[in-house]
C-alpha cells in the first residue's frame, strides 16, 4: 500500500513511537514546513525532552536525509550552533524521522515579540555574529545552506541555560559545493532553479544563476538589516512577486535612498561595507567571513554597545552567549559515516546519495 501523503500519517499527541535506542511519546506539534513537521517529545526512558523531525515517508523529496546530513557534520566539528542528533527512526508507510536537541523560539517569532518588532542594536549584532558563525562552520563542512531566513535560526532552551546561544535548522535545502574525495570545488552549473524564500534569496539565486557561499551571506544580510530595521523594503511583495522583489534588491546597488531604507537604523557604513564586499565576490570566491564580522564589532564599537549588554529576550541578565572566534573559511572534508542509517530504509534519492560518500579530509584550495 502507498503511504499517505495526509497530514494523517503525521504524529499525533501522546502518540509512542520505539527505535532501537528508546521510546518517546509525542507532546506537541512545534512548527510546520514545506517538507514536514517538528514537535516537541520526551523520551521515556528519562523522561528528558527532545524534538524530532518528521517528513512524510511519501514525500519525494528527501530533505530530511540532508538534515541529518549536515547535523552529523556539525557535530564532528563540535560546532555549538547546531542541534545534536540523538537517534534516527522510520515508522512504516507513515513517516522517517530524527531525534534531536529541543530548542527554544525561532529569530523570527523573537522579533513578532518585540514592541516595535525589531531588535535593539546591541541584539542585532550579537544575533548576527552567532548567525554569520554557524554559516562559516557550515561552509567550513561543505554544506551552502540556501535558504537563510530568521525562521531558521533559534535560540536554545532556558531550562538548559541555551537561551543565549543561536543554533541554525532546516538543512533541506543545503547542497555540497566540494566534490567530495577529489579536494576541489564544485564546478558552476549553467542554471539552477530558484530555491529558498523571496525575502531573503540573494539576486544569483532569483536570477536562476547557480549560488555559493557569498549567497548565503547576502541574505544573511538581509535577514540582519531586516531584524535592525523592523522590516524589508520589500517585504509589502507576496513570495510570488519575485521580479519586483529582485527589482528592489538591484535598486539598493544604484540608488541611496533605497539603500538608506534598507539600512534604516541600522550602523549604515558597516553594512554599506558588507554589501559591496558580498558583491565583489564570485561562486568560487571563499568569503572573508572574519573580514564580515570585523564590520559587526566595529559597529558594536561604534554604538558603544559592550559585550555583557543584555539580550532583549532576556533583559535582565548579562550576555553569556558563546566565547567563540570566526574560523577563516577554510573548507575541510569530513570523514562522516552514512549519514541516515540504512537500518531504517530511507529512500534515498540519487542526489542525496551524492552526500553520503565523503572520505578523506583535505583543504579545499581557491579557484
Ligand atoms: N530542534 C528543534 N527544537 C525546537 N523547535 C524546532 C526544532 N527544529 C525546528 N523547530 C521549529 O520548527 C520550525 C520548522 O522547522 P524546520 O525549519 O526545520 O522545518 P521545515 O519543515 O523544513 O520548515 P520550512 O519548510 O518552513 O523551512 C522552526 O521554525 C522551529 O520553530
Amino acid at each position: 500500500m502507498q503511504p499517505s501523503e495526509d497530514e494523517d500519517s503525521m504524529p499525533r499527541n501522546n502518540e509512542e513511537f520505539k527505535t532501537k535506542k528508546d521510546r518517546y511519546k509525542v507532546l506537541a506539534l512545534l512548527g510546520k514546513g514545506g517538507y514536514g513537521a517538528v514537535y516537541s517529545v520526551l523520551r521515556l526512558s528519562d523522561m528528558e525532552k527532545f524534538a524530532i523531525k518528521c517528513e512524510n515517508a511519501a514525500a519525494c523529496r528527501k530533505a530530511l536525509y540532508m538534515d541529518c546530513n549536515v547535523l552529523k557534520g556539525a557535530a564532528k566539528i563540535q560546532s555549538r550552533h547546531f542541534c545534536t542528533v540523538i537517534d534516527q527512526a522510520a515508522v512504516k508507510n507513515r513517516f522517517n524521522f530524527i531525534v534531536m536537541k529541543l530548542i527554544g523560539k525561532n529569530l523570527w517569532d523573537l522579533r513578532m515579540d518585540t514592541a516595535e518588532c525589531r531588535f535593539t542594536k546591541g541584539t542585532s549584532l550579537k544575533a548576527a555574529s552567532q548567525c554569520l558563525i554557524s554559516i562559516e562552520e557550515l561552509h567550513r563542512f561543505g554544506f551552502l545552506h540556501r535558504d537563510i531566513k530568521p525562521g531558521n535560526f533559534a535560540v536554545g532552551r532556558k531550562e538548559s541555560n541555551e537561551h543565549h546561544t543561536i543554533f541554525m535548522l532546516d538543512f533541506g535545502l543545503c547542497r555540497e559545493f566540494v566534490k567530495r574525495g577529489e579536494g576541489r570545488l564544485r564546478t558552476q552549473r549553467a542554471k539552477s532553479q530558484f530555491r529558498g524564500t523571496t525575502r531573503y534569496a540573494p539576486i544569483n539565486s532569483m536570477l536562476e544563476i547557480d549560488t555559493g557561499r557569498k549567497d548565503d551571506i547576502e541574505s544573511w544580510l538581509y535577514m540582519v538589516a531586516e531584524w535592525t530595521s523592523g522590516g524589508l523594503p520589500w517585504r509589502k511583495f507576496k513570495a510570488t512577486e519575485r521580479e519586483k522583489v529582485l527589482k528592489y534588491k538591484k535598486d539598493v546597488r544604484t540608488d541611496k535612498e533605497i539603500m538608506a531604507d534598507l539600512f534604516y537604523n541600522c550602523p549604515l557604513k558597516e553594512f554599506e561595507r558588507i554589501l559591496k564586499y558580498v558583491d565583489e565576490l564570485d561562486f568560487y570566491s571563499e568569503p572573508d567571513y572574519k573580514f564580515v564580522y570585523c564590520c559587526l564589532q566595529h559597529a558594536a564599537a561604534a554604538s558603544k554597545i559592550k559585550d555583557t549588554d543584555p539580550l532583549d529576550w532576556d533583559p535582565n541578565v548579562p550576555y553569556m552567549g558563546p566565547i567563540e572566534t570566526i574560523g577563516d573559511g577554510k573548507v575541510i572534508e569530513l570523514d562522516v559515516d552514512q549519514g541516515m542509517s540504512t537500518e531504517v530504509s530511507f529512500n534515498k534519492t540519487g542526489r542525496d546519495r551524492e552526500t553520503a560518500d565523503a572520505t578523506k579530509r583535505v583543504e579545499i584550495k581557491k579557484k
